[in-house]
């Protein structure tokens, strides 16, 4: 058993990388520490004990907040449940939800039918069932960012890397010579808030180094 610390939970379409097009319910999980300046979900930073509230209350969200709750596996199943939600896979984000064991609850969900995925910074150690599909958002140069990234590089089963500037690509193509990644790990360049020139880059750079592009189709096509 473990607690977790819940801002949204929401069934919609998976819009980032491998899974995308998938039907998902997310879990996201607050609190991150890593402070990437153009990070799409700040509310998520901190865990203020006055943005405490009621499971039920988290759960009508309808738009971005701080705003948490405290809530165990089985609790989360069950919200699943009384939800309705079809999907039947869960896609565990953030904030860094490798702040988390995420064992329980990916194990949990396994047991009940449904496949997991993390989406995470590297910069906590992977904490989940071997089943469970990593993607790792390599935070390169931020604070906290390097003692277990060579670890979480090496557990990927993607790499997702954001990028709006050529050193970006730089980095990536640097991180990759320290910290390989394993020989069927997917390599996914992410335009930075769909910038026209970061996506020209990203379209560019897949087509030079056979890598794939992921353009967050939910932005697009205005889900959430
Ligand atoms: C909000 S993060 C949460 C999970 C974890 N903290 C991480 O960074 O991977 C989810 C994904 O969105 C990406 N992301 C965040 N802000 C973005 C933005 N403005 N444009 C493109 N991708 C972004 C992150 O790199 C990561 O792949
Ligand atoms: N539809 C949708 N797909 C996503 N893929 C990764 C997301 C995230 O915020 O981690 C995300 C998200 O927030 N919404
Ligand atoms: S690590 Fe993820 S959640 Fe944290 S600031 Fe960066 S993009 Fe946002
Ligand atoms: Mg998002």
């Amino acid at each position: 058993m473990n607690t977790y610390k819940i801002n949204e939970i929401f069934e919609t379409i998976q819009g980032e990388g491998q899974y995308t097009g998938t039907a998902s319910i997310f879990v996201r999980l607050q609190g991150c520490p890593v402070g990437c300046s153009w990070c799409d979900t700040k509310q998520t930073w901190e865990q203020l004990e006055s943005d405490k509230q009621s499971l039920s209350n988290i759960i009508i969200k309808t738009s971005d907040s701080p705003t948490w709750c405290d809530a165990d596996e089985t609790i989360i199943y069950n919200t699943f449940v009384e939800q309705g939600y079809r999907a039947k896979h869960v896609v565990i984000t953030g904030g860094e939800p490798c702040m988390f064991d995420l064992n329980p609850l990916c194990n949990l969900l396994h047991s009940k039918g449904y496949t997991t995925q993390i989406e995470t910074s590297g910069t906590f150690e992977i904490q989940a069932p071997d089943q469970t599909w990593v993607t790792v958002s390599p935070k390169i140069n931020m604070k906290g960012g390097y003692p277990v990234l060579a670890s979480c590089m090496l557990r990927a089963n993607e790499i997702k890397h954001p990028i709006a500037r050529q050193t970006h690509v730089e980095e990536l193509e640097q991180l990759l010579i320290e910290a390989p990644v394993k020989q069927n790990t997917l390599i996914y360049l992410q335009p930075i808030s769909q910038k026209t020139s970061a996506t020209e880059l990203a379209i560019e750079t897949c087509k030079e180094k056979n890598w794939r592009l992921s353009v967050q189709v939910h932005k697009y096509i205005g889900i959430s």
